[in-house]
């Protein structure tokens, strides 16, 4: 049987309905305003109410992990649950999960959710380089046999990144090496290259802009868009001629339309459809 890498995938599932990649982050806040219990069970009827909701409407969904290990097994069983009802809906499902380890350890995480044959298989995972971008290897391996995805942290949306991630070496900021490494991953399938960047929604665009190209060859997720306070104009702002390749990530200001599946399936689309311009190059200036 032939693989179809993710970035093919995705360029695809962009195309059919847009470049939001929506997020289900089951937040305590959110388990009660949808008059919920913070425990398992509601978790569970949090998580799969939002999948019937986004599963159809969007191009990728992106689960936050660690709102569904907080609760062990079951939150386990819930997010494996979860992902099988958005794949059935027809989304990619990103795991943000940001793992990244040393050698074999970083094997048996790409075996956990990159291979098809485990419990909690999904279609791209998030990873962190901050080991050294090489220890991400196994993870690059394991996509490239199955087909999946990688989305590597390089300018992360939240205040205190740009200690580690704007720090200088050898004339290079640490996230200008991250980008130069995913573009030399993805310089025989760009544009549809199957590693991409996390590069938030909310960053200072200047400081970023000494040497680090976005032009990588894969895509680029943003979070930040919403709660954070990243706009459509901070995405056109941060990322230039870069911003067709841009997956705008939102969670929390999705959600807060629920638990109504055609309120929160509403509020994806109100959210994603300017960004869908801005990828065509139809968004008003
Ligand atoms: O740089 C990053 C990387 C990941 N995230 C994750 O995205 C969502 C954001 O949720 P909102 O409710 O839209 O703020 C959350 O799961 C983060 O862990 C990020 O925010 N920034």
């Amino acid at each position: 049987m032939t693989t179809v890498p993710f970035g093919v995938r995705l360029a695809a599932a962009v195309d059919a309905r847009g470049p939001l990649c929506a997020g289900i982050d089951p937040h305590p806040a959110l388990l009660e305003a949808w008059g919920l219990g913070v425990d398992a069970a509601g978790v569970e009827r949090f998580a799969r109410t939002a999948a019937e909701a986004l599963g159809q409407v969007c191009s990728v969904v992106k689960p936050q992990s660690a709102f569904f290990e907080r609760f062990g097994s079951a939150g386990v069983a819930t997010l494996e649950r979860t992902v099988a009802d958005l794949r059935a809906a027809g989304a990619l499902v990103l795991l943000d999960v940001k793992r990244g380890d040393i050698g074999s350890t970083s094997q048996a995480y790409a075996d956990a959710y990159l291979d098809p044959a485990a419990p909690l298989a999904v279609d791209a995972v998030t990873v962190s380089p901050f080991l050294g971008f090489g220890s991400l290897e196994p993870f690059v391996t394991t996509a490239r046999r199955h087909g999946g995805g990688l989305f590597v942290l390089a300018r992360t949306s939240n205040p205190e990144a740009p200690q580690v991630q704007a720090a200088v070496r050898e004339g290079r900021s640490v996230a200008a090496t991250v980008l130069d490494e995913l573009r030399a991953l993805n310089a025989d399938a760009a544009p549809h290259g199957s590693f991409g960047a996390v590069v938030g929604a909310t960053i200072d665009g200047a400081d970023a802009a000494a040497g680090e190209s976005l032009d990588i060859g894969g895509p680029l997720l943003a979070p930040g868009v919403g709660a954070q306070g990243g706009t459509l104009e901070d995405v056109r702002r941060i990322f230039g001629a870069a911003a067709p390749a841009v997956l705008p990530a939102s969670s929390r200001e999705i959600l807060a339309a629920g638990p109504d599946v055609a309120a929160l399936r509403a509020a994806a689309v109100a959210v994603g459809e300017p960004f869908r311009a801005l990828r065509d190059g139809t968004a008003p200036r």
